[in-house]
């Protein structure tokens, strides 16, 4: 008998893929196998933002933050298709409004379906055929389950949830932790150093996180937990090897220019020190690698200070 799984016969879509840096280029090879049709944009490829916009029924962006706002608004120029869904699988916050980028998507595109698509997915492994999982998070559940049936292969599991700003922000403010866990690894702090800061790093993910207004159980899962595993465990990440490096001596500036692709946390530590003060949020984990980054203290300096901060109940 063949026990092979068989995953739903979805009828070919048409994806534009906005940004086709390594994460966009990973998405668009995963659906490509699935049989789909898929048109990459970016600024230096030979693709109008126009064509590919006005040809895709999907239309995903893994644009980096810093150029989300500016490609919703050429998007917004040119017009969406009205069963148009768009998938976000950026994962950091504006520093103009704090928003997400799902956020910012829903608010250019308001009765439009947006759908989050986070995980712990490092794109080497999966351009490798390695098996992961991640999730597409949606309030629109049909849009969430389409996009769910576009992406599931025998090596991509993809499972919905109803919960996208709980997905995003646990596929987000991971990146702050994953520079801190570069740090401690940098450093050789050893394994309980790391399991405590990995640790005491979701609590401080489920703080902000539920004061957002996401749910609290998305961040035990694949986006949050699971990402915050991956993420601060693997020196395939951009984020813990922005952390590493600087734990060996290394500034941000000398740092930056020679790692491959974009380290979201660098930014998105700025914002959502910002956001916490404003909101008076205690988010000491975060605090310290705010202050690493703007070299402000030395990563030694950082672990001193979290070590000796006021006892209290766990
Ligand atoms: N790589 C990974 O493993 C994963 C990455 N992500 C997330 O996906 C996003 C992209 O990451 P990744 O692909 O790795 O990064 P890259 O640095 O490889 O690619 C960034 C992409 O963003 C585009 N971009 C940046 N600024 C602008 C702008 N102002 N206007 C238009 N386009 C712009 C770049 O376009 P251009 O080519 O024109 O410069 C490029 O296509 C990040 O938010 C990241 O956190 C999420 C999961 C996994
Ligand atoms: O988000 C990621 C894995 O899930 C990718 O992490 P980096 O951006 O740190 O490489």
């Amino acid at each position: 008998m063949d026990n092979k799984p068989t995953f739903p016969a979805t009828k070919p879509q048409t994806l534009g893929i906005l940004g086709a840096g390594v994460w966009g280029r990973t998405l668009g090879q995963l659906v490509s196998q699935n049989g789909h049709r898929v048109e990459y944009w970016s600024r230096s490829g030979d693709r109008s933002l126009e064509e590919v916009v006005t040809g895709a029924n999907i239309l995903l962006s893994a644009v980096s933050m810093k150029g989300v706002a500016s490609v919703l608004s050429q998007v917004k120029a040119i017009g969406l298709g009205t069963d148009t869904i768009i998938v976000t699988a950026t994962k950091g916050l504006d520093p103009q409004t704090t928003c997400t980028a799902a956020q910012l998507w829903q608010r250019a595109f308001r009765d439009r379906p947006v759908v989050v698509l986070a995980g712990p997915n490092l794109s080497k492994e999966i351009q490798q055929g390695l098996p992961a999982a991640t999730v597409v998070a949606s309030n629109d559940e049909s849009a969430a389950s389409l996009v769910q049936e576009v992406f599931s292969s025998s090596n991509f599991r993809v499972y919905t949830n109803p919960d996208p700003l709980g997905v995003e922000l646990g596929g987000t403010l991971k990146n702050v932790m994953a520079i801190a866990s570069g740090v401690c690894d940098g450093l050789q702090l050893g394994t309980n150093a790391k399991a405590a800061l990995l640790t005491r790093g979701l609590t401080e993910i489920i703080r902000i996180g539920t004061h957002w207004g996401a749910q609290m159980e998305t961040f035990y899962g694949l986006s949050g937990l699971g990402d915050l595993l991956a993420t601060c465990n693997s020196p395939l990440s951009r984020n813990y090897q922005v952390g590493y490096q600087l734990a060996q001596g290394k500034t941000l500036a000398e740092i930056l220019p020679d790692l491959e692709g974009t380290a979201e946390g660098v930014n998105t530590t700025q914002v959502l020190i910002q956001r916490a003060k404003t909101l008076e949020i205690s988010v000491p984990i975060s605090y310290q690698v705010h202050q690493l980054l703007e070299g402000q203290i030395t990563p030694k300096d950082a672990v001193e200070a979290l070590m000796l901060r006021d006892i209290k109940p766990e």
